[in-house]
């Protein structure tokens, strides 16, 4: 499903130009952003590429053809082309949960037991169950912006669009979004969001917009417009922070040059050959302090020796086990398990911890933390689990991930990513009774 738009021209009733010749095709199946800053013209162009709008010249076209303003026109283009609003106030309007996630599904004509099957799923699929009577005004914004999504995935949709779809929302909703608009991606669906968070629209998207002042600045991959820095500074914008550092590191020598890290993991891929390695130390040795651990091999290395004569030991855990710089750019590999909650046997899970040997486990997505939390398991990492589990596992730790549903085969994919990209060796495999599944589904 393609999205373009030709000419795009749009004025308010007061005579205020908010879209001045746009001419855009949104990249099918991809993370899209569209950053400005305030006033740009971004939620103007959000209601236009929905319909809400009607462009005062110039088309929006769906898969070539141009969009149909007459009811069953639009009603065709937003059962395609979904758009979650800003304000999640200005979305829901019904009795309870239920019915406003019911509402599209409804209107497009689905009997009320298809109904009731396909809210049923988007209740489960956002941990909205127990809330599912209550009226939307009551919800907390994480809330209401969980039932503002699934309320226009219940349609089903092919491209969703979301204005600013993190703001008013805490860390760790935020990033539970996050890892559902991914989840959406995986499944093919087209994401598009608009942000003024340059750090966000830097990591999180394929492809970038930039607009100011109701025009199209530029538009590439997220690293091609965001490393045109007077161009961002024009905009009323900043370069990304990852970006800010990896320059400064860069300038000192200190990491290798004319990369574009996205994320903390990619930033320590271009650090230059210090290499780390978690190792257990005399409790006396303090932070700063040199050990001579001699050549490594066996159970530390399986890849071959490591030389650790005067290595200074960089940071203590409580548990008498350090890391400390090497000489050798060879690193003991850590190990990154994933396990699918939706299949949660406790049996099954204490054998994995002790089997595996398990140092870290993290939580993705709202189901898994809370199966986690009802089992008094105990969770260090509910949030970015998956750029910590590498941070950990490149240092030698163990690490599980807890997560469900779609999100599983998302966190399997991120992380085979990260493994080939870097060629870094960890030991990297789904756990479990649902394992084989997991690993077959990743054949695919
Ligand atoms: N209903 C309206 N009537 C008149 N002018 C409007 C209306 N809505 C928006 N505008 C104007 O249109 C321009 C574009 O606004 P728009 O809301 O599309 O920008 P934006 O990039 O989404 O901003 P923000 O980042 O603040 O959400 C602005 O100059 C704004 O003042």
């Amino acid at each position: 499903m393609i999205l373009e738009t030709k000419n795009l021209e749009f004025s308010y009733p007061d005579g205020t130009k908010a879209i001045d010749d746009i001419s855009i095709t949104i990249p099918e199946g991809k993370k899209v952003s569209f950053v400005g800053k305030n006033g740009s013209g971004k939620s103007t162009l959000f209601l236009l590429l929905n319909g809400t709008l009607k462009p005062k010249s110039g088309k929006v076209l769906l898969d070539g053809k141009e969009v149909n303003y007459s009811a069953s026109g639009l009603r065709e283009l937003r059962k395609k082309v979904g758009i979650v609003f800003q304000n999640s106030d200005d979305q829901l309007f019904a009795p309870t949960v239920y019915q406003d996630i019911g509402f599209g599904p409804l209107n497009l004509g689905y009997s009320k037991e298809e109904v009731g099957e396909i809210v049923g799923k988007m209740l489960d699929h956002f941990g909205l169950q127990a809330i599912k009577d209550k009226p939307p005004h009551h919800l907390s914004g994480g809330q209401k912006k969980r039932v503002a999504i699934a309320g226009v995935l219940a349609m089903d949709p092919d491209i969703i669009i979301l204005d600013e779809p993190l703001s008013n929302l805490d860390p760790v909703g935020a990033d539970e979004i996050l890892d559902i608009l991914n989840e959406l991606n995986d499944l093919g669906k087209t994401i598009i969001i608009s942000t003024h968070d340059v750090d966000l629209a830097y990591k999180w998207s394929d492809y970038v917009y930039l607009l100011a002042d109701s025009k199209l600045v530029d538009e590439g991959s997220s690293g091609a417009v965001f490393s045109k820095e007077e161009q961002v500074r024009n905009s009323s914008l900043k370069s990304p922070f990852i970006f800010d550092v990896y320059k400064e590191l860069e300038k000192r020598w200190l990491a290798t040059g004319n990369e574009q890290p996205k994320d903390i993991p990619e930033l320590v891929q271009t650090l230059r050959s210090i290499d780390l390695m978690r190792v257990e130390v005399n409790p006396e040795i303090k932070v700063g302090e040199c050990v001579n651990l001699g050549v490594l091999f066996g159970d530390f290395t399986q890849e071959g020796l490591y030389e650790a004569v005067n290595s200074r030991v960089l940071f203590r855990n409580d548990d008498g086990t350090a890391v400390v710089e090497l000489k050798r750019r060879v690193l003991k590999p850590g190990a990154i398990y994933v396990y699918d909650m939706d299949n949660f046997d406790r049996e099954e899970f204490d054998k994995i911890i002790e089997e595996y040997d398990i140092d870290f486990i993290g939580a993705m997505g709202k189901k898994s933390k809370d199966t986690a939390e009802s089992n008094g398991i105990n969770v260090v990492c509910n949030s970015g689990v998956i750029d910590k589990s590498i941070l950990n596992a490149i240092t030698g730790s163990r690490c599980l991930i807890l997560t469900s549903e779609g999100m599983v085969s998302h966190t399997m994919k991120r992380v085979r990513e990260y493994i080939q990209n870097s060629g870094i060796r960890l030991i990297f495999s789904p756990v479990g009774k649902s394992a084989a599944e997991i690993g077959e589904e990743q054949n695919k």
